[in-house]
């Protein structure tokens, strides 16, 4: 029912769901004036016509609205209007996972890692990418983004289609301009970036207590290093990409985390994100 991606675009965009039911089109019948006698079918055509009418006012209308993709192929899979996507940036460390956290529990939001869903795909022991995926990450590299896209995708229309869900945090992502510019073209315009700033010594800090616990394969020094150049030098640019179009938050992240949410509920309201 939904897109796929396909080689055919580099990303893949496939099938769809409910199209609207197009209204019945009265195959070469006429309607004849008062005068004439009417057709013996023009009962049936009368009322197949109403019946298509109040098909389509009924689509039209329905909340539950399917995405875009159904209604125009070649536009990004949901409309603007059927789900709320906020990109949340901020160099590793910068506490993008933890401020989502608390996001979570006061906002309807549902939050999407790309970190963890490469993570988990890596885990996988099936998985085609697996092996890809570890190198990318302890190598602070941007995975190729058809995979992490994917990912996404089918992360955000599995909430759309089985839990009702129409806002998203998506968390680290995106992290190169190709990413960007993909999504928002193949699945929907995002409304904001949360972009937190962080001195560089604050986050390597956070990072290598991290490190003691979290198992990652890239909370180390030498992988810490690789990481915070892939964000300066490719990370950023994404950021001033939608800084120039008015379309970013910058919260200072170094502060303790209750103040720093503080913050960013602050900035959500002005900019008309509300619980
Ligand atoms: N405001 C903060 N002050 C102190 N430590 C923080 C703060 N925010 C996050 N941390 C800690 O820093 C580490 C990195 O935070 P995390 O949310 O995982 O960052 P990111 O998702 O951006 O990599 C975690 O161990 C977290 O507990
Ligand atoms: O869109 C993404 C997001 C993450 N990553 C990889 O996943 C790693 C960890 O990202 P995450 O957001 O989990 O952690 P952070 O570096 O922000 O602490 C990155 O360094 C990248 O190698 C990626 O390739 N593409």
């Amino acid at each position: 029912m939904l897109r796929l991606f396909a080689p055919s675009r580099g990303i893949i965009t496939g099938h769809r769901v409910l199209r609207a039911v197009p209204a019945a089109r009265a195959g070469g019948a006429r309607f004849y004036s008062s005068q004439q006698q009417k057709s013996k079918h023009f009962y049936p055509l009368l009322l197949l016509g109403g019946l298509a009418i109040g098909v389509t006012y009924y689509n039209l209308n329905s909340t539950s609205k399917p995405p875009r993709a159904s209604i125009d192929p070649t536009g990004p899979l949901f409309r603007d209007s059927d789900i709320d996507v906020i990109f949340v940036l901020g160099g590793p460390g910068s506490g993008k996972g933890t401020q989502c956290a608390k996001l979570v529990k006061n906002y309807d939001f549902v939050h999407l890692s790309a970190g963890d869903l490469l993570r988990a795909e890596q885990a996988k022991p099936n998985s085609e990418y697996g092996s890809l995926i570890a190198h990318y990450i302890k190598e602070g590299l941007i995975v190729p983004q058809e995979i992490t896209i994917n990912l996404l995708k089918n992360a955000i229309v599995e909430q759309y289609t089985k839990n009702k869900k129409t806002k998203f945090l998506i968390d680290g992502f995106p992290r190169k301009m190709d990413q960007a510019v993909s999504f928002e073209d193949l699945i929907v315009k995002s409304k904001l970036t949360l972009y937190f700033e962080c001195p560089e010594e604050v986050m390597l800090h956070r990072l290598l207590e991290r490190g003691k616990t979290s198992g990652r394969a890239d909370d180390n020094l030498e992988s810490i290093k690789k990481r915070f150049r892939t964000f300066l030098e490719t990370s950023m640019p994404v950021v001033d990409y939608f800084d120039k179009q008015g379309r970013v938050v910058k919260v200072n992240c170094n502060q303790p985390v209750e103040e720093v949410y503080n913050k960013v509920v602050s900035a959500f309201a002005e900019k008309g994100v509300t619980k």
